[in-house]
């Protein structure tokens, strides 16, 4: 058999032979390695470590279908992965049933090849998926021919990335290409130091983009008049070097992309109802500004009506933008890190008012999802008062609840102003970024703006640290062109 030393030694180096640790490849799996532990059915400690080792080959598969179930809002658990031939013999000493244990008189079980995995689905809140048996439970009601909705899928999956499953277990799955086995398991164990990831993303914010205007705004001077006088590139020309240089910008884009026409009502809102709306070409804006995600949870992404929304989804779509708030979180992966994105109205799609219990209902929820399948978690709420430059109690309270319930950064808008970020928790909640290229107004009062910037550094996808937040100080101009204080 091949030393697992050897194996180990190479490690660095892409080679699909090599052990791996699979929690290093695929960060958010769940492991409960049974034999690690004397609940199994020797009722013995079999191995040392709780660790699930695999042949790279095999765990790059694995990884394939740890990222197919997670849109399903799925998580893998393993109970089992490499195995020493001592273990296997421990095992069959106890149950000498091929249908259950590889008999290691006569070869090796795929087990100690590192190329088996014992396993099952669990949810975003690590709650195991109903099954037809518990693991190791050797009967018939485990074999495939009995298997549950769950265990079909779960078979579906590994098969369609390459796995071939065993007739008489539902949770056990051999990777279809084969290996030597390995027998250092004590060389193996001590040997194969986790692999440490380091990553760090730099995130900038900026308030409010509206591209586009009110119809009933003077052609004359108006966002479209700039756009056909000078172009995409001109909106953000002023802060595009500095918007490229991070790895996430994200914006509240204040508005509508779409040539629908029709309405809703606003009289509720008096003279101040706007209907903004922007021509669908008008993310060559945003991608050249450098703008990666933007927040639709706002009270002017309904001033079309639902064709207006999905328009200004199925265009930023097109082009490649992430949106987020509309009905949906999304998750923005950068650098092999993944950043969950939510956004909060709490005035309502028309400023009608929400029930600010449900709403923090539903925050909560949205943030425990994020948990399982994102790094960072980042909250983008419309709030506040306009043109008021303190943040409410209800700001406040809306911002620390987020970051007591997981969120690393709160984001702010609505009020058209700058207003202050604190930082609770050691996460910062940055209360109203004002207006930034906004053509809801080409002469805003208060021309004051700026781009909020925090880098987070990430070990084997966690995040260990959060800078000093950044602040690069902006002023608005008359023309729609923002621009950093010299
Ligand atoms: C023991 C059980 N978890 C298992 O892995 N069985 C297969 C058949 C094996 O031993 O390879
Ligand atoms: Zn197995």
């Amino acid at each position: 058999a091949e030393a697992a030393i050897h194996s180990a030694k190479s490690m660095g180096v892409k080679n699909k032979a090599d052990f791996v640790d699979v929690q290093q490849i695929i960060p958010s799996v769940v492991l409960d390695i049974k034999y690690a532990t004397a609940d199994n059915f020797t009722h013995t400690k079999l191995y040392e470590r709780p660790q699930a080792l695999l042949r790279q080959g095999t765990a790059d598969k694995l990884k394939e279908v740890a990222d197919e179930v997670e849109k399903k809002g799925y998580r893998l658990k393993i109970w089992d992965a490499y195995r020493c031939p001592e273990a296997q013999f421990e095992m069959w000493n106890h149950v000498p049933d091929v249908r259950y244990v590889a008999n290691p008189y006569k070869g090796y079980s795929n087990h100690s090849r590192g190329s088996a995995i014992d396993l099952t689905l669990v949810d975003m809140e690590g709650k195991e998926l109903a099954m037809p048996t518990g693991f190791d439970s050797f009967t018939p009601d485990a074999a495939r021919a009995n298997q549950n909705e769950n265990a079909r899928y779960l078979e579906n999956v590994m098969v369609k990335h390459g796995f071939k499953p065993l007739a008489t277990e539902w949770w056990h799955f051999d990777d279809k290409d084969t290996y030597q086995p390995a027998d250092s398991v004590q060389v193996l164990a001590s040997t194969v130091s986790p692999q440490t990831k380091e990553t760090s993303i730099t995130i900038s914010a900026i308030g409010d983009v509206t591209l586009g205007q009110d119809e009933r705004f003077l052609y004359e001077g108006s966002f479209d008049h700039y756009y056909q006088l000078k172009g995409p590139n001109y909106f953000f020309s002023g802060v595009k070097e500095i918007l490229s240089e991070d790895d996430l910008t994200i914006a509240n884009l204040e508005g509508t992309l779409t040539d629908a026409i029709e309405k809703p009502d606003k009289r509720h809102q008096g003279n101040g109802a706007f209907f903004f709306r922007g021509n669908p070409h008008y993310t060559s804006i945003l991608k050249d500004g450098s703008i990666e995600a933007v927040n639709l949870a706002n009270n002017h992404s309904m001033d079309f009506l639902n064709k207006g929304l999905a328009d200004t989804q199925s265009t930023l779509d097109h082009a490649g933008i992430t949106h987020f708030g509309d009905k949906k979180v999304a998750v923005y992966e950068k650098n092999g890190v993944k950043i969950g994105l939510i956004g909060v109205n709490s005035l309502g799609p028309l400023e009608e008012g929400v029930d600010i219990g449900d709403l923090m209902s539903e925050l909560k929820a949205n943030i425990q999802t994020l948990k399982g399948r994102a790094s960072l978690i980042i909250v983008s709420f419309h709030w506040g008062i306009e043109n008021n430059y303190n943040p409410t109690q209800e700001q406040r309270q809306l911002g620390q609840f987020a970051v007591d319930q997981g969120a690393d950064l709160v984001l702010g808008h609505h009020p058209h102003v700058l207003q202050t970020y604190e930082t609770y928790q050691g996460k910062c909640i940055v209360y109203s970024l004002g207006n930034f290229v906004f053509g809801g107004n080409s002469n805003p009062k208060y021309k004051d703006t700026e781009i909020f910037r925090q880098k987070y550094s990430f070990v084997n996808g966690k995040l260990v640290e959060i800078s000093s937040p950044q602040v690069i100080p902006c002023r608005l101009s008359t023309s729609f062109r923002p621009e950093p204080v010299k």
